[in-house]
């Protein structure tokens, strides 16, 4: 399928690469992209030959957040109506494979709100992370004030929604926001090398393991100790895990099925 505003490219060993592509407005997340990104998502979840998907923007940019010049002239009804925000945008959030967010340049509002859906962060060491809502006379409205605060705590949290305050990756890999800060240069090929190793793995393991950690968010400890072990169980009843245990006791690598 032909896109506008993104990139899809499948590469070797599983990896789907997402990219970003409205240079001229910073990546501006506009309903024209999201609309792509979802329908690309659709398609990758169905694809057999994709196991993890990778997504980025530019150097100078992940996203400069929404489409400001696309959403200021919006009315309450209009936003309500649309359900704005939520219908196209959280499609990366309920994706079932893993995703990893390569972010360079600036992730602000939106653009920090779809990364923080994704389900790692890796950053660029020129990556900016903020929620810049306050300044154009809003609040975040994908997740911001929820998947930040959770990620990085109140204090922090507040502190960037209430001024608007930019954050490094150095500061954002200390404050648990990103896992790994890498130079801009080697960014996308870290991320796709990431993104094979996990693809290596059983696709029923990894998807399992990441709506396992995902649970964690969602519910108390112990209902999530009581689902993760549920989940365990239900990993002895597959032949991937057969295979893997094997492998391990005969000293030779694993070829898993996906069954
Ligand atoms: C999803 C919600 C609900 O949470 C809401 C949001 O996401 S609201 C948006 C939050 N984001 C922002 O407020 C950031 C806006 N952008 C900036 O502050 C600056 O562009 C910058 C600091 C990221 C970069 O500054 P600079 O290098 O000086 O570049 P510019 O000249 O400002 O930008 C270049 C070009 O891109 C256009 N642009 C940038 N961001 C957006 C945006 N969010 N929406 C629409 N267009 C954007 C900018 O207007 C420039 O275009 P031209 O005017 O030159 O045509």
């Amino acid at each position: 399928m032909e896109y506008q505003n993104i990139i899809v490219e499948k590469k070797i060993n599983k990896v789907a690469l997402i990219t970003l592509n409205r240079p001229q407005a910073l990546n501006a997340l506009s309903p024209e992209l999201t609309l792509e990104l979802a329908t690309a998502l659709g398609q990758l979840e169905e694809d057999d030959e994709v196991a993890v998907v990778v997504l980025t923007g530019s150097e100078k940019a992940f996203a400069a957040g929404a489409d400001i010049k696309a959403m200021k002239d919006m009315t309450y009804m209009d936003m309500f109506k649309a359900d704005f925000i939520t219908k196209t945008w959280e499609s990366i959030a309920h994706f079932r494979k893993p995703t990893i967010a390569a972010v360079a340049g600036y992730a602000l509002g939106g653009g920090c709100e779809l990364a923080m859906m994704c389900d790692m962060i890796l950053a660029a060491d020129n990556a900016k992370f903020g929620q810049p809502e306050i300044t154009i006379g809003t609040i975040p409205g994908a997740g911001g004030t929820q998947r930040l605060t959770r990620f990085i705590g109140k204090s922090k949290a507040m502190e960037m929604v209430l001024t608007g305050r930019m954050m490094d990756a150095v500061e954002a890999e200390r404050s648990g926001l990103v896992s790994r800060v890498i130079p801009v240069a080697d960014l996308l090929a870290e991320a796709i090398k990431t993104a094979e190793k996990i693809a290596s793995f059983s696709l029923p393991m990894i998807m399992m393991a990441k709506e396992a950690v995902n649970y964690a968010y969602e519910v108390p400890l112990a209902e999530g100790i009581h689902y993760e072990r549920r989940m365990f169980h239900s990993t002895f009843g597959t032949l991937d895990q057969i295979e893997g245990m094997n492998a391990f006791a005969e000293k030779r690598k694993p070829v898993f099925k996906n069954k």
